[in-house]
């Protein structure tokens, strides 16, 4: 089964994509970490216990206080958390550090229980929709990797604004800055190699039909280099697929480790 990583950065179109793919002609499952980042805070949780315990104390609107009583709890106000732990600040970096100390090792088990069910299941692909696919190393599972992007900052900002009509310019400017630069996930995508489909980047700066043909050229040739019945050969022989899984996994982390090597370098020259 092929893992197809879909990622960028926020209101890049990452959903737009994953709508696309879930849709025929691919039918794609998708599982999306940001509804399972939602799911595994929820009241009750070890997650939800964690962040309040954490939080609570010195956020007064954490809860969302109207909410129907519920015996495990008020759920969480996210945009108060969000308030908490998006920007740029010594403080934010720290709480959303552990804000995803919470919720990304509950995440990822979310993500492995999914992998294997859609893989019994004999699904030829599967995509995981995570934004945060590079910094949470979840990109070493995937045997693509497709970045959405957007060129200008301004256009993912007006977009932004346009579907959470809630958030300030300051808001929507914090959440922006708090994800990785979507070129530098562009590069990187592209550093794992695009002539073998490890890394493609979908550009998506025109309307929404452009970026519909983008995808369509983007998946044949996906679809040419990790065809169908390889997703048997690998479902029916699992000491094949076990070997592959092994190798793809080398191949990802020796890139990733060049990939960073790369960017000290880089550095270095400044
Ligand atoms: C802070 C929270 C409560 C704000 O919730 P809210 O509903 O207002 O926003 P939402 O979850 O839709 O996120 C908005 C955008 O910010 C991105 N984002 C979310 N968390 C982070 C983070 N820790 N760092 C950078 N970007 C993030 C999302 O991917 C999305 O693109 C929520 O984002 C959260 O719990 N974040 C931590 C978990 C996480 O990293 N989720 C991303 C997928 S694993
Ligand atoms: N090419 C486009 N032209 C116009 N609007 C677009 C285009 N692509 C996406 N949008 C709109 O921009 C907004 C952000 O897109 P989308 O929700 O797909 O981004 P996202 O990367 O999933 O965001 P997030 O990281 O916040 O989850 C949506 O309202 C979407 O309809």
């Amino acid at each position: 089964m092929l893992i197809i990583g879909l990622t960028g950065s926020i209101a890049t179109g990452k959903s737009t994509v994953s709508n696309i793919l879930s849709s025929p002609p691919y039918s794609l499952p998708i599982i999306d970490a940001d509804l399972l980042a939602r799911k595994v805070v929820e009241p009750g949780t070890p997650g939800y216990k964690a962040i309040v315990n954490y939080f609570g104390t010195s956020t007064p609107d954490l809860l969302l206080e109207d909410a129907p009583s519920n015996p495990a709890g008020k759920p969480l106000n996210r945009p108060a958390l969000g308030r908490r732990v998006f920007g740029v600040s010594e403080e934010r970096k720290r709480d959303r550090a552990v804000l995803n100390g919470i919720v990304h090792p509950a995440v990822r088990k979310e993500v492995y229980k999914a992998l294997i069910w859609h893989y019994v299941r004999g699904q030829w692909a599967v995509v995981l929709d995570v934004p945060l696919l590079f910094e949470s190393g979840m990109d070493l599972i995937c045997g693509t990797v497709v970045v959405v992007g957007v060129h200008d900052p301004a256009v993912q900002m007006s977009r932004l604004r346009a579907r959470d009509s809630y958030l300030t310019a300051e808001d929507a400017e914090h959440r922006v800055r708090s994800q990785g630069d979507v070129l530098t996930k562009a590069e990187q995508a592209e550093f794992r190699g695009t002539a073998s489909k490890r890394g493609v980047v979908v550009w998506n700066d025109a309307d929404k039909p452009e970026l519909e043909r983008a995808v369509t050229v983007a998946m044949r040739e996906i679809q040419a280099s990790s065809p169908r019945w390889w997703a048997w050969v690998l479902l029916v022989a699992p000491p094949v697929g076990a070997s592959v899984a092994v190798w793809n996994l080398a191949v990802n982390f020796a890139t990733q480790k060049s990939w960073e090597r790369k960017k000290r370098e880089d550095k270095a020259k400044l």
